[in-house]
């Protein structure tokens, strides 16, 4: 199995493909055969006593893939079905057709025959995969809400999807000709195959969902993937997840977590570590700055200020004692304070209140540090041209989806609507569009992350499996420890990515019935976890289980 930390788009793939059979050394049929084989063995892994399979087979190779499939099962002692099309594929699913005929027969792929059929332990779906470009119709259409549980629940086969759930557009997770937001008759797979690398629809939009376990299987195209993606004047733009298991995961990056040992570094002290300051608001608003300096601190920044305005300072005589407090009364206040060059990354927006952010940010934006914009300063941004055109290369926007409706509606339009061709515009396009247009990274939080780059780089965060995390104030947690890290002197990317990672594995850590304020207690355990791990080992092994 690779060890996914990268991930690829359609046409990323198909371009691998291509040159490894232009190569000469690998053929299409080589690379049908292994995926297939890889799809079966995952079958017999999950099932190793043999049992009765329905293998569904579609127009192309992802079909090819499923023939292979059938023959490798049959072989295996496996009662096998096969259901497929009357059309000629391409070559080499047009071999794989043939071989499967040598064995057993090909009954119509139509849902009567499916529903008629006798039961089967796995049902494999083989119909769709990358070449889908448009909503499945007619028969299709009805195989595959059957697949969904159209017919009740209890008459759900168990689905293994080959490369992804037939009708997911693997670019951006929907399902073409469905809502974005679910809801339609779809397959949900409980197991899926993909090849080399996932695919931004495995880990974006429904994909997580549908897509059941997630097992990425090696065929052998790793020297290609590298050559390919690599070679002079040929550089797209790599994707990278945070699996949830891991790190920022691509080794030729600097580690971000080797910097966080307080004490590894002999020499260092308090003010090698940074100094995060967080703005908070006026009366009665505390709580939500205070759970981002907390954050701040538990993740390591040397020292932490909680800025409110001085009427509510001594709303923050709280615990911690490591806190430092100073009032702020406005911009001007601001401005001495930031003479201080110590002071270098600030966070704003969580509990700040709209008009007093708005007040501050053109100031801070042009002190020119590190900044995670956040919550209320995100409206303010939304309201205000000029404060958005002085956002800078070293600030993180941290919207929800509500708040990015707010900031960039015309995209958040685009996610809305019914896609009804491949590939579909995705949360992945939308993040990196408003990264590049307003020249700051943009996290676009929710179950799955997407932090976006400027530059066009990205990172996914797949975290479906905690929706506890779904709490009152566990975005200013995260606000604060993006700014803590950015303190540490994490690149934005970085600091941004590893906060997103630490955050879920935190509230994973603590489990149900986490509230925010738990967050930043559970930090030190992650951060002990992510060393250890650092130091046995510096790759990607994990899958996504959902
Ligand atoms: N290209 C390769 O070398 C390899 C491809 N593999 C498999 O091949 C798949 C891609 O194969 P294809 O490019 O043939 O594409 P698919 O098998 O995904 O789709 C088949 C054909 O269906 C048609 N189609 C698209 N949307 C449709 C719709 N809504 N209704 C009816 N027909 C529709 C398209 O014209 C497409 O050519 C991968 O997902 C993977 O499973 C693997 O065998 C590994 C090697
Ligand atoms: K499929």
């Amino acid at each position: 199995m690779l060890k996914g930390t990268e991930v690829l788009t359609t046409a990323q793939m198909r371009a691998i493909e291509s040159a490894a059979m232009a190569s000469g050394q690998v053929t299409g049929l080589d690379l049908m055969e292994r995926a297939g084989r890889a799809v079966a063995d995952q079958i017999r892994l999950r099932w190793p006593k043999a049992g009765r399979a329905t293998v569904l087979c579609g127009p192309g190779n992802n079909g090819g893939d499923g023939y292979v499939v059938a023959r490798l099962l049959h072989r295996a002692g496996w009662q096998v079905r096969v259901l497929g099309m009357d059309n000629t594929p391409g070559p080499d699913a047009a071999e794989m057709k043939r071989q499967w005929q040598m064995i057993g027969g090909i009954a119509p792929l139509t849902e009567r025959e499916l529903r008629n059929g006798p039961e089967s332990d796995a049902c494999v779906d083989a119909i769709f995969g990358t070449g889908l470009t448009r909503a499945p119709e007619g028969e299709i259409a009805a195989i595959l809400a059957h697949l969904g549980g159209s017919g009740g629940r209890d008459h759900r086969p168990c689905v293994v999807s080959v490369d992804c759930p037939s009708g997911m557009c693997m670019d951006s997770g929907a399902m073409l000709g469905q809502p974005r937001t679910g809801g339609g008759f779809a397959p949900h797979a409980r197991l899926t195959v993909a090849f080399d690398s996932p695919k931004p629809g495995h880990l974006i939009g429904l994909g997580p969902v549908l897509c059941g376990a997630l097992v990425v299987a090696d065929i052998g195209l790793q020297s290609w993937r590298e050559r390919t993606l690599d070679g002079p004047g040929q550089r797209p733009v790599r994707l990278q997840a945070i699996w949830p298991g891991f790190d920022i995961p691509d080794q030729r990056f600097r580690s971000p977590t080797a910097t966080l040992g307080k004490h590894s570094v002999s020499g260092s002290h308090k003010y090698s570590h940074g100094h995060a300051l967080v703005l908070a608001g006026g009366p009665a608003k505390g709580g939500a700055a205070r759970l981002s300096a907390r954050a701040a601190l538990r993740i390591g920044a040397g020292l932490v200020t909680v800025g409110p305005s001085r009427e509510a300072l001594h709303e923050h005589s709280g615990p911690p004692d490591a806190l430092m407090r100073l009032a702020i009364d406005d911009a001007g206040g601001l401005c001495d304070l930031l003479a201080d060059k110590r002071i270098n990354a600030v966070c704003i927006g969580p509990g700040c209140g709209i008009g007093r952010a708005a007040d501050l940010l053109a100031d801070l934006l042009r002190a020119r540090r590190a900044t995670v914009l956040d919550a209320d300063v995100l409206t303010a941004l939304s309201r205000n041209a000029d404060l958005m055109a002085g956002l800078h290369g070293d600030c993180v926007l941290t919207p929800h989806m509500g708040e990015f409706a707010r900031l960039f509606p015309d995209l958040a339009e685009r996610l809305e609507e019914t896609p009804t061709q491949g590939p579909a515009w995705s949360k992945l396009d939308a993040a990196r569009e408003a990264a590049a247009r307003c020249g700051a990274v943009v996290l676009l939080k929710g179950p799955d992350t997407v932090i976006a780059h400027p530059d066009g780089r990205a990172r996914i965060h797949s975290a479906f499996d905690v929706p506890w995390l779904a709490t009152a104030g566990a975005g200013d947690v995260l606000a604060g420890m993006i700014t803590g890290l950015l303190a540490r002197g994490l690149t934005p990317l970085d600091a941004a990515s590893l906060g997103t990672l630490i955050h879920a594995r935190a509230a994973r850590l603590f489990g149900p019935g986490l509230i925010a304020d738990d967050l930043p207690d559970i930090v030190p355990q992650v951060l002990r976890a992510l060393q250890k791990f650092q130091s046995s080992s510096s790759v990607a092994t994990a899958l996504p289980m959902t």
